[in-house]
């Protein structure tokens, strides 16, 4: 488990987190999501050991990444995805990681295989493109073979099978028992690939738990009702539940703020026959719009 407590960063008068505090389950992928500048990237280094926390302290395992025991074996990191040297082939790049970190060298062609490079293997990482670098990044935090991997926005760049990958990559290592802290801007992604959310704003916590939470709560949900007697279902709704805000469509209701269990209860009661009552929940993205609306540090048109 990672533990954030309390993480306060400023950077002179900037404060990039602001006493954050949330927990990254073990065995899971958690997405961590937040606008441009929120402060996903320096809770990221925090946690290894990258930046200094001003105030509080973020723990993998109960202790701070610099008192792990062996840290390159248990956290891997996708911090910045250009961090390489140029001249160097991707082979070249991965055995010198093996070798100062003392990973057996064996693990290279295992890796290179795993985020599909073999290929590419020996050509030099200048002439790479985005996302086969993302993969090259991706290949680096693994090498070790660790259990946590934190990545901050790998599917920047990648086309639709490369995010793909990147989706069934962290979902198996989660899988495996392993623990994936992954930064996004694109909730529809997150939708797919976590099952726990952190979302931030303003350096600040706004809301985190598991993914089902955000979407199915009943402030997230609408239930359409159909019926023959429209009018008369309208009716009873609104004379039973006063404070339900009804849409009204051409042939169905669309009734916010209530389950569809209390709803079909009360036409039951009142005898009315119903052809459809159905829920739709919303999608992260709007929940993640209206969580954070207030929060964006950069918004179209300039504001601030
Ligand atoms: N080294 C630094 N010096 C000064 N300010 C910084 C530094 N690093 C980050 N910041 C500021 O701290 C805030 C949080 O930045 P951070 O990169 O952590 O956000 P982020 O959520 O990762 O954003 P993005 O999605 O754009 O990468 C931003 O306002 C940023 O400008």
């Amino acid at each position: 488990m990672i533990t954030i407590e309390n993480l306060t960063k400023k950077y002179g008068k900037k404060t990039a987190t602001d006493h954050l505090s949330f927990t990254v389950p073990s065995g899971q992928v958690t997405g961590f999501l937040g606008p441009n500048g929120s402060g996903k990237s320096t809770t990221m280094r925090c946690i290894v050991g990258l930046d200094r926390p001003t105030e509080g302290q973020a723990l993998i395992q109960g202790v701070p990444y610099g008192q792990l025991r062996s840290p390159l074996t248990t956290v891997g990191a996708l911090l910045d995805a250009k961090a390489f040297h140029p001249a160097r082939t991707a082979r070249q790049h991965l055995a010198t990681v093996a070798d100062t970190h003392g990973f057996p060298k064996s693990r290279i062609d295992e890796i290179l295989n795993l985020t599909g490079l073999t290929d590419v293997a020996g050509k030099k990482v200048k002439g790479f493109s985005l996302g086969m670098g993302q993969r090259l990044g991706i290949a680096t935090a693994m090498l070790g073979n660790p259990e946590y991997l934190l990545l901050d926005e790998p599917v920047n760049g990648l086309d639709p099978d490369g995010v793909r990958w990147v989706r069934d990559l962290v979902k198996n290592h989660a899988r495996i028992g392993g623990t994936v802290l992954i930064s996004s801007h694109l909730m529809s992604e997150m939708a797919m690939t976590a099952t726990n959310l952190v979302v931030i704003g303003g350096g600040r916590l706004i809301a985190s738990g598991p993914i089902k939470q955000f979407t199915e709560s009943v402030g997230h949900s609408t239930v359409r009702v159909a019926g023959p007697d429209l009018a008369a279902i309208g009716e009873t709704l609104a004379q039973m539940m006063p404070t339900l805000e009804r849409v009204d469509g051409r042939d169905t209701l669309v009734i916010q703020g209530a389950q569809a269990s209390d709803i079909g209860h009360a036409l039951h009661v009142a005898g009315l026959e119903i052809h459809e009552l159905s829920t739709t929940h919303s999608s992260l993205e709007d929940v993640f719009m209206e969580l954070t609306g207030s929060s964006v540090e950069f918004r179209s048109g300039g504001n601030r």
